[in-house]
């Protein structure tokens, strides 16, 4: 017995979910998750993530919009109808079943015979690296067993998509490391689509094929982890996802879709994104800020600290101060030095204002 995937894409078309009266939580979402990916919904308190999430699970529903998963319109379906499982951030384990029993439990509604039911639930605790604690209760295993437990319950059910909220939060840091891993190796080797609640930027870097910023309940832009941590349509996803500095600098020219901005005499070559001519604000990621370049700004050293991997500098420039980082930890840069900073490639975007 194998346990496969029956994974299919999600489709949100102008969707809006207003709590009450006027709690308007998700705003005209429209969103395509593609069978077998797992997709990260990620943002700051409050965004609308947990509702969106809610709402592919039929727990919320729709003010308005339509929600398809695979070719079906289930806008009005009720959760029971939907194929669909979650994983809650508190695990939701039956406390007085067994680690079978518990993984067992959705199974025996679902048409499966006895014998069918306990192969599937220990094939499904074999998936999560849970084999031999079958006769274990919840209180008998650590936190990351019991999400693993969690996470075996809802992947022998075979749905067609499988929700996370949070999954990781109760976890310690390092737990949190390796659970976010297993999570991402299962997904791709079932090939499930997943939809994962996260507001840690890099736990949503680290497992996504796709992270959807939301910032007040809509979305502020969609990408692969790489897309948005190398190009942030604004300071917000700057700002969000990863350290961002923000400098001052000015467009000098602009020719087809390459602008050039000048920071005292340094020139850097980058793509307009349709920014005119004039002042303007460009996103930098402290490993992109080169010490030492031939060709740059000065900068004078103002904090440098040792963190065991790396050295972390700020830096003071005539337009504000910056965030840098090194790898060269073993002849590191005294406060005080003056330096020429310039730009790796791929280091600074051009931001819209607001
Ligand atoms: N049952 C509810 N009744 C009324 N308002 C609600 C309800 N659930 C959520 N809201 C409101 O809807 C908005 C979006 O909430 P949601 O839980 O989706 O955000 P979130 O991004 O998941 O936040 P968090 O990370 O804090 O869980 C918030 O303003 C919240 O206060």
């Amino acid at each position: 017995m194998k346990i496969s995937s029956k994974a299919a894409p999600v489709s949100f078309q102008n969707v809006s979910k207003v709590y009450g009266r006027d709690v308007l939580a998700v705003d005209d979402v429209n969103l395509e998750i593609e069978a077998g990916k797992l997709v990260t919904l990620l943002g700051p308190s409050g965004c609308g993530k947990t509702t969106t999430l809610r709402m592919i699970a039929g727990l919320e529903m729709a003010t308005s919009g339509r929600i398809l998963i695979g070719d079906a319109d289930v806008t009005n379906l009720p959760a029971t109808d939907r194929d669909v499982s979650m994983v809650f951030q508190s695990y939701a384990l039956f406390p007085h079943m067994s680690v079978l029993e518990n993984v067992s439990y959705g199974l025996s509604f679902s048409g499966f015979t006895k014998a069918e039911t306990r192969e599937r639930a220990l094939v499904g605790l074999d998936l999560v690296g849970l084999k031999g604690f079958d006769a274990r209760l919840p209180s008998e295993l650590s936190g990351g067993q019991q999400q693993r437990v969690a996470v075996a319950r809802a992947l022998v059910l075979e749905p067609q998509v499988l929700l996370f909220d949070e999954p990781l939060s109760n976890l310690d840091a390092k737990l949190r490391r390796q659970v976010r891993e297993d999570i991402r190796a299962i997904q791709k080797d079932l090939g499930l689509t997943v939809v994962y609640v996260t507001h840690d930027q890099e736990e949503a870097l680290a497992v996504s094929d796709e992270i959807v910023v939301m910032r007040n309940a809509a979305i502020a832009q969609i990408g692969t982890p790489r897309q948005l941590y190398d190009a942030p349509v604004d300071r917000f996803v700057a700002d969000f996802i990863g350290e961002a500095n923000l400098l001052p600098c000015v467009i000098e020219a602009v020719a087809g879709e390459q602008a050039t901005i000048a920071i005292e005499d340094y020139r850097y070559d980058l793509p307009s994104r349709g920014i005119p001519v004039g002042p303007a604000t460009m996103a930098v990621r402290p490993s992109r800020l080169v010490i030492g370049a031939k060709d740059g700004f000065h900068a004078k050293v103002a904090k440098a600290t040792y963190v065991g991997v790396r050295m972390e500098y700020t830096l003071e420039a005539v337009f504000g101060s910056m965030f840098a980082v090194q790898d060269d930890v073993d002849t590191p840069l005294e406060v005080g030095t003056e330096v020429t900073v310039g730009f790796a490639e791929k280091g600074p975007v051009l931001l819209p204002e607001g």
